[in-house]
């Protein structure tokens, strides 16, 4: 209900309203609870971030995709005990077909790949930016939804993709001013727990558990890792090593215990030798304990960090060679990332790096009175025909119009005044200079 002060009489979290047979509601005003609105304000934050984000994959060569936030459920359910897979936003349709609010990106990307066959070429180049989902009891506050931006590299079985991915992210990093003082990226390679499940014979099916335990490093205590990692069938010894590996921060250190062989320290040493020629070798660091929480992974795993080490990980990604095959298809070589829109709004509001982002219109037309409001409208749509954004705003006081184009950034004021009109004239007023002059109505541009 809005007043005649054009400005709504009630605000808040909820207002009373009548259904159609009379009866008395209350409508609470909030969006469901782990969910945000995004009103002018937040809105125009999300979209630069998202410009950021798609200018960053026009660079890249990456082609845009989308899919549905709806999935099949059957898409996301795995054994390996991931957070992800224990929070699935689920339920039945009213065809009785099990499905979701897609937790993740990454398996509707394999969908797609697979759906499309033969009629796609490889390597493909991929990235979408879509909102993701979880339910977890509200007993922690935290939200339910957040949008994701994903790049994901299909056919390129060397780390080359690796090193790709993490330009990418470098080079939003730099877009957005974050410098390789704030943030860093670490890296390592799931083959690295691979290598250390063969030293101590553990039988393959356990390593995306064990995957999946040791992801809690840092979140968990080391004992209740350890007891996870014993309840796995592991041997205390092999708990031991495991940790003991995970624990290294340096590559050579790496190769020293595992030997220069392994296909872990090969790809890492390469991914290194990539950094220094793309440039981004200060943003990256081996760190052995990164694994990630996803089952799916297979060799190199990264996140980005702030290394204050005051937020959860910015961004993070990995190589995923195995993927397609849990869906029945043939495997393809892949490689991506996540980048979550709420972790890096926290640090660049911690870094004073937010925009100034206030609303901003071109042009205010405004009729002097009633009956030039017909060539108040023909002036707004000849300067919107040329791009400008103009702002037609009727039936007010002029010193309304002032305030109102004052609260909205508009550049100029252009009055459409009967004594000017009838000489096929409007005046104009550059607000922020306050110069005033008259212009020939076809001349507005
Ligand atoms: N996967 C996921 C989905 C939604 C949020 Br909020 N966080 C993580």
């Amino acid at each position: 209900c809005v007043s005649s002060s054009s400005t709504l009489t009630h605000g808040g979290d909820s207002s009373t309203s009548t259904s159609s047979d009379g009866a008395l509601g209350v409508v609470d005003l909030n969006p469901p609870r782990g969910t945000r609105d995004f009103p002018p304000e937040e809105m125009r934050l999300r979209t630069w971030l998202f410009d950021n984000f798609r200018e960053v994959s026009r660079t890249m060569a990456f082609e845009e995709v989308d899919f549905p936030v709806l999935e099949s459920e059957a898409l996301f359910i795995r054994k390996a005990g991931e957070e992800i897979t224990q929070q699935l936003y689920n339920f039945e349709d009213k065809g009785g077909r099990r499905v979701v609010l897609r937790p993740e990106i990454t398996p509707s990307l394999a969908r797609l790949v697979i759906k499309q066959g033969k009629s796609v070429s490889l390597p493909l180049k991929w990235f979408t930016i879509g909102q993701c989902w979880r339910y977890e009891r509200m007993t922690r506050g935290r939200r339910r939804e957040h949008y994701q931006w994903n790049m994901d590299i299909f056919g390129m079985p060397k780390v080359r993709a690796e090193a790709e991915l993490i330009q990418a992210i470098v080079l939003l990093f730099e877009r957005l001013g974050i410098t390789s003082s704030d943030v860093g990226i670490r890296l390592s390679s799931r083959k690295v727990l691979q290598a250390v499940l063969n030293m101590y014979s553990i039988p393959e099916h356990l390593f995306t558990q064990v995957c999946v335990i040791v992801d809690k490093l840092g979140k968990l205590s080391r004992e209740e890792i350890e007891k996870e990692l014993i309840s796995t069938g592991l041997s205390s010894e092999a708990v031991q090593g495991i940790i003991e590996v995970l624990s290294l921060k340096s590559l050579s250190r790496l190769e020293e215990v595992l030997g220069s062989d392994v296909e872990a320290v090969a790809d890492l040493k390469k991914l290194f030798s990539f950094a220094e020629q793309y440039g981004y070798a200060d943003w990256i660091c081996f760190d052995a304990s990164v694994v990630r929480g996803l089952a799916y992974y297979t060799g190199v795993v990264f996140e980005a960090f702030d290394r204050k080490g005051e937020l959860r990980a910015i961004c993070g990604g990995g190589r995923y060679d195995r993927l397609l095959s849990t869906f029945g298809s043939e495997d393809v070589p892949a490689c991506g990332f996540g980048f979550g829109d709420a972790v890096i709004v926290e640090l660049l509001k911690e870094k004073g790096l937010l925009p100034d982002l206030s609303r901003q219109i071109d042009d205010i037309v405004f009729p002097l009175d009633e009956e030039l409001e017909g060539p108040a409208s023909s002036v707004a749509s000849s300067l919107r025909k040329k791009g400008r954004s103009v702002d037609l705003a009727e039936d007010k006081r002029l010193k309304w119009v002032f305030k109102h184009a004052e609260r909205i950034n508009a550049s100029r004021l252009i009055l459409v005044g009967k004594s000017e009109w009838e000489r096929g004239m409007v005046r104009v007023k550059i607000l922020s200079t306050r110069e005033e002059f008259e212009v020939k109505a076809c001349d507005l541009e």
